[in-house]
């Protein structure tokens, strides 16, 4: 019998607890995007409305302020011009199940599996610019692999920042995960260098990999990138295994701009999408997602150690268009 249910946990009588389901977690974490959606085409379209140029002009400018990016656009106009051809009325209902069918479509192929188990240890690369989310997305992660009973050991790759580091290695103890660290470091390849090593020797499932967001140019930020993998690589010739991309998703639009500036520098193979509970706007990860052409892999709906989930594409539609209401 449930005793009480409060904050990611339901609590029972007989003392044990089961975590939140992650149904809840996207339900919770994409609210404020739901709600926006729903409030923005409720106001276009109610019980009935006749699909005419003015409305297609109307709904176009709708799903370009909602950030879905240029394709899902695109698809989702001619679907309803479609559809008009067919019936000339249209309701909420119908234009909510045609954005919702493109987004599944979009997201069908992708691909959010890690294949940690095929590498021992596995090397798990991860940037993006300060702020994104690269540090709680480094304890998150190492926590949720260690739910999984996976070792994990995290190497502070980012030396230029004191706090970064600091901050850091407060994610690693509280995921329980090894850390290393040599702050103020001229430059981080000694540190990686004795962290693979450090990893190997200790039988690490995982090693995560920190690295700086941004350094005085773009010409520096590549050399240091190209200069961690050679690195990484007199150890251990075909590491990384993943190197992940962590943008914030309320920066919108900016967000692809540092995308595409990272897809540059670096053979990104997926994703992490963070603060999308604090956004209206979690259709833009369809935008990111066709930007970069590679998969996202996790999404951040929290503060929370456990609010870095895998991405589920089913989970994620369901929770923006509001299916499980
Ligand atoms: N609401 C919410 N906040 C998040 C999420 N992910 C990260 N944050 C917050 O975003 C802020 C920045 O996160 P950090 O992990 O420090 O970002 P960083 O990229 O490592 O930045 P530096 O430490 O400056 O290198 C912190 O206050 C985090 O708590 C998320 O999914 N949801």
């Amino acid at each position: 019998m449930i005793f009480f249910k409060k904050k990611g946990a339901v609590h029972r009588e007989d003392g044990s607890t089961t975590h939140r389901p992650k149904e809840d977690k996207f339900d919770t974490g994409l609210k404020r995007s739901r709600n926006r959606f729903r409030e923005g085409l409720l106001s276009l379209v109610g019980k009935e409305i006749k699909i005419d140029h003015d409305f297609m002009d109307e709904i176009e400018a709708f799903l370009y302020q909602s950030d879905f990016g240029p394709r899902i656009t695109e698809s989702l106009l001619q679907k309803i011009e479609e559809s008009s051809r067919k019936s000339p009325v249209t309701n909420y209902e119908h234009i909510q199940d045609i954005i919702r069918d493109a987004f599944r479509d979009h997201f069908a192929g992708n691909d959010a599996k890690i294949p940690v188990g095929n590498h021992h240890p596995f090397v798990l690369l991860v940037a993006g610019v300060n702020g994104s989310g690269k540090t709680t997305t480094l304890g998150k992660l190492a926590y949720a692999y260690a739910q999984q009973g996976k070792k994990s050991l995290i190497i502070a790759g980012d030396t230029y920042r004191a706090a970064a580091v600091e901050q850091l290695e407060t994610w690693a103890q509280r995921a329980g995960a090894s850390f290393i660290k040599n702050p103020g470091a001229k430059n981080p390849s000694g540190i990686i260098y004795d962290g693979i090593q450090k990893g190997i020797r200790d039988q690490s499932d995982l090693i995560l990999i920190d690295t700086a967001g941004r350094l005085h140019n773009k010409a520096h930020l590549m050399e240091e990138l190209s200069k961690i993998i050679r690195v990484i690589q007199k150890l251990i010739p075909d590491a990384p295994h993943e190197n992940l991309l962590v943008l914030d998703g309320t920066v919108g639009q900016n967000g692809l701009i540092q995308a595409r500036e990272f897809g540059k520098i670096l053979p990104i193979s997926g994703l992490v999408v963070t603060k999308l509970d604090g956004t209206a706007k979690g259709g833009v990860l369809a935008a990111i997602h066709e930007e970069m052409g590679v998969p996202v892999k996790f999404v951040g709906l929290g503060e929370k150690i456990d609010d870095l989930l895998p991405f589920d594409a089913d989970l994620y539609v369901d929770s923006l268009f509001g299916n499980r209401d």
